[in-house]
């Protein structure tokens, strides 16, 4: 079992064996989500106030089959809004573990949250731990984080440029990851990637909004247009517009969070004023926003991410690829940007 290989000190072989049993526990527990995620939820749906979930933790420890606030677990704070639900600190009574837990109303729940997420295994994607109903809501527990970018932009005026083409490099690796597996985030903004206590690595969180593909490349469901329930200011022109969905949509999204990185202000909005999609769907994209005095292979990363045009528009590797070039021309990431950052969020 897990445990007897973690007594062991372990040599390499033993570490490996960890590694590959954590491996394969987890592509099980994926595969039994999505298979059954429709019928637990039904099920669900049809007893209210059963306590019934998955927890894939091993110090989240149910007790008598039940994992409830108050009683198997306790909320230390809350953090900030997720889509369709408030964060939470919480910790585990029996084991003290401390994890992050957004609680959703059954009515705004939709199983595509734990379906594509539990799908995914990256390290740039933050670890879901569990998902449990409790009374009318559904709770997911996922790896606690020190921070998120978007509380770092908000202690901030902007980052420079370094820092932003490394997060947003980063970023584009977490896309990359859920495109190649027919993944769509849709929530892409800097209040969904999180931080490291050191600030150098991020992890892309909340699949609240996430679509999985069809085998087309398209999604199935067309977007909703300003009904849509993503960020405005992120907003590709075909979401916008309530055109079909690709991986493309995260692209312009991630460009969006970049100008955000830069210019300390959400795009579009210095501008116009609510409803921008309209804006979005008919005027040029926002390459106005792009700082006069950033690096030209950095106004080249907006170039190929703001095409309206989808089809046109970088994939998230091609765009990936584009930032790795920038980052070099403006040196590489210096330390004292990681150094700045963390004394913004007083993490150091
Ligand atoms: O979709 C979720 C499912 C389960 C969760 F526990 C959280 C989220 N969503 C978010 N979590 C955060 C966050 C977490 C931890 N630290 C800082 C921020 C920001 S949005």
């Amino acid at each position: 079992s897990q445990s007897a290989v973690q007594d062991d000190p372990g040599d390499g072989v033993l570490a490996e064996l960890r590694g590959k049993v954590r491996h394969i526990s987890k592509f099980i527990v994926s595969a039994f989500l999505r298979a059954s995620m429709k019928h637990i939820l039904n099920d669900w749906k049809t007893s209210a106030f059963a306590n019934q979930g998955l927890l894939f933790h091993r110090l989240l420890r149910p007790s008598s089959c039940q994992y409830r606030e108050c009683e198997e677990y306790s909320v230390l704070h809350h953090i900030q809004n997720g889509s369709y639900g408030d964060v939470f600190c919480i910790r585990d009574k029996s084991t003290g573990f401390q994890c992050a837990a957004k609680r959703i109303p059954l009515s705004h729940f939709h199983s595509g949250e734990v379906s594509s997420w539990s799908a995914l295994n990256s390290p740039r994607v933050v670890e879901l731990f569990g998902v449990v109903m409790e009374g009318p809501n559904v709770v997911l527990f996922m790896e606690l984080k020190q921070a998120c970018l978007g509380q770092l932009l908000r202690q901030t005026t902007c980052l420079p440029e370094d820092l932003a083409l490394h997060y947003l490099h980063q970023t584009l690796e977490a896309l990359e990851h859920l495109h190649n597996r027919k993944v769509l985030h849709l929530d892409v903004k800097a209040d969904n990637v999180l931080l490291s206590a050191d600030c150098r690595d991020t992890f892309l969180c909340d699949f609240g909004l996430s679509e999985t593909l069809e085998g087309s490349g398209w999604s199935s469901k067309a977007a909703m247009g300003a009904a849509f329930p993503g960020t405005e200011t992120h907003m590709a022109p075909e979401v916008a517009g309530g055109d079909r969905l690709s991986a493309k949509a995260d692209v312009w999204s991630s460009c969006c969070m970049l100008l955000h990185m830069l210019n300390g202000c959400q795009p579009w909005i210095r501008c116009y004023s609510h409803p921008l999609c309209v804006q979005i769907v008919n005027e040029p994209p926002p390459l106005w926003e792009v700082p006069s005095n950033c690096n030209n292979f950095t106004a080249k990363v907006f170039k190929a991410g703001l095409q309206k045009d989808p089809e046109r528009r970088a994939s998230a590797k091609e765009l990936r690829r584009k930032t790795t070039k920038a980052l070099r021309a403006v040196g590489g990431l210096s330390p004292s940007s990681i150094h700045t950052a963390c004394e913004k969020l007083l993490l150091c």
